[in-house]
């Protein structure tokens, strides 16, 4: 065979996609008057998991399970694009991490915001600019974000849906290494690359700014005073930068969890994922007795916080997600036994546990 004979065929299956995916478009169409008469939700993350679980498992050519969520985020992001104008809230500006993962949620179809801080993309949300917000919660080497836990105390906002993006920070400047006299970045994205910056710059200033992108801005601006960022590529593509290092963070693996938040939370899935604030009373042995709610019903708690409540010195309030939805019969029950030993205890909501 050769190349134009493949080609053609390559042509001809393009064309039927083609026709397909308008097919497709239509039924899209349909479901999204349905769900504006019946008042549901335009963005189904649910549906959307179970739809990609069922093609990754049906699949038998070879295209990889990766392939098949990409080409699927974009079907899906043009469908909600279809339904509904649907805005989504992020930290910007444009090229941070918190903005790719929104883009690996939402796709390149729906329309994005970008927010000066967290308390901006939660506001957004609540007084609906904005359909969804997304903001960072924990990362894999520097754990929580702490401003993200503490804003879930006051708001009505739900979580409904997790993205996990793996990230990749660089040493980005617009000037040879052996000039640079400050480093640029984002706290979170120090705390990543905290031995690389011991071993390559010890004698650098290090100054944290709101974001990676606000850090690459900077590293253009003062050049000549031997300024230069840290973050990820599209940062430094977008201000212009040379990657001088790719990879720097202490951990390969070093990854991100971001959380959807948005009105509603999301309908159970089989596979899911419960996040709860909690303050127990002050007397001995709470906590403990708090925690066993969970052990009694065989639930696994696979993450758990403190932070400052902020209304009284030294208390707290503790931030929990669980294996099971919030419907679950033994969530419930769990839920049921925690209430007994904790002063407050809110549900910020269950979602689908994707490792991807
Ligand atoms: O089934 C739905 O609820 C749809 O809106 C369609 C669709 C899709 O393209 O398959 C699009 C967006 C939703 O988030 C989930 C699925």
């Amino acid at each position: 065979m050769n190349l134009d004979d493949i080609r053609i065929g390559i042509d001809r299956i393009d064309g039927q996609l083609l026709d397909l995916l308008s097919e497709r478009a239509e039924l899209v169409h349909q479901v999204g008057e349905v769900k504006k008469r019946d008042g549901l939700q335009i963005y189904a993350p649910e549906r959307e998991e179970a739809l990609l679980r069922k093609l990754v498992e049906r699949n038998q050519g070879r295209l990889p399970e990766k392939s098949i969520r990409a080409i699927y985020r974009e079907i899906m992001s043009a469908a909600l694009a279809l339904e509904d104008d649907l805005k989504i809230a992020y930290l910007g500006p444009e090229g941070t991490w918190t903005h790719q993962a929104a883009i690996k949620k939402f796709g390149h179809s729906v329309e994005y915001t970008a927010q000066p801080n967290f308390a901006e993309v939660f506001d957004q949300v609540t007084r609906r600019k904005a359909d969804y917000g997304v903001v960072p919660i924990e990362n894999s080497t520097e754990g929580a974000v702490s401003h993200t836990l503490d804003l879930f105390v006051d708001s009505s906002l739900q979580i409904c849906a997790q993205i996990l993006l793996r990230i990749e920070n660089g040493l980005m400047a617009c000037i040879p290494r052996d000039e640079i006299k400050t480093l640029y970045s984002h706290p979170q994205v120090f705390g990543q690359c905290r031995t690389w910056i011991l071993q390559n710059f010890p004698k650098a200033d290090l100054v944290e700014v709101s974001s990676t992108t606000r850090a690459a801005q900077i590293a253009r601006e003062k050049a000549s005073e031997g300024a230069a960022a840290m973050g990820g590529a599209l940062a430094a593509e977008m201000n212009g930068l040379t990657m001088l290092e790719e990879s720097i963070q202490d951990r390969a693996t070093n990854t991100t969890r971001f959380l959807v938040i948005g009105e509603k939370t999301c309908p159970a899935t089989g596979n899911d994922r419960t996040s709860m604030l909690f303050a127990i009373h002050d007397r001995p042995g709470s906590l403990v007795r708090a925690l066993q709610a969970f052990e009694h019903f065989d639930i696994n708690m696979s993450k758990i916080e403190s932070r400052p409540s902020k209304r009284k010195d030294w208390e707290y309030v503790f931030y929990v997600d669980l294996a099971g939805h919030c419907e679950n019969d033994d969530v419930q029950e769990a839920l049921g036994e925690l209430e007994k030993h904790c002063s407050m205890v809110k549900l910020l909501g269950s979602y689908p546990d994707v490792s991807e």
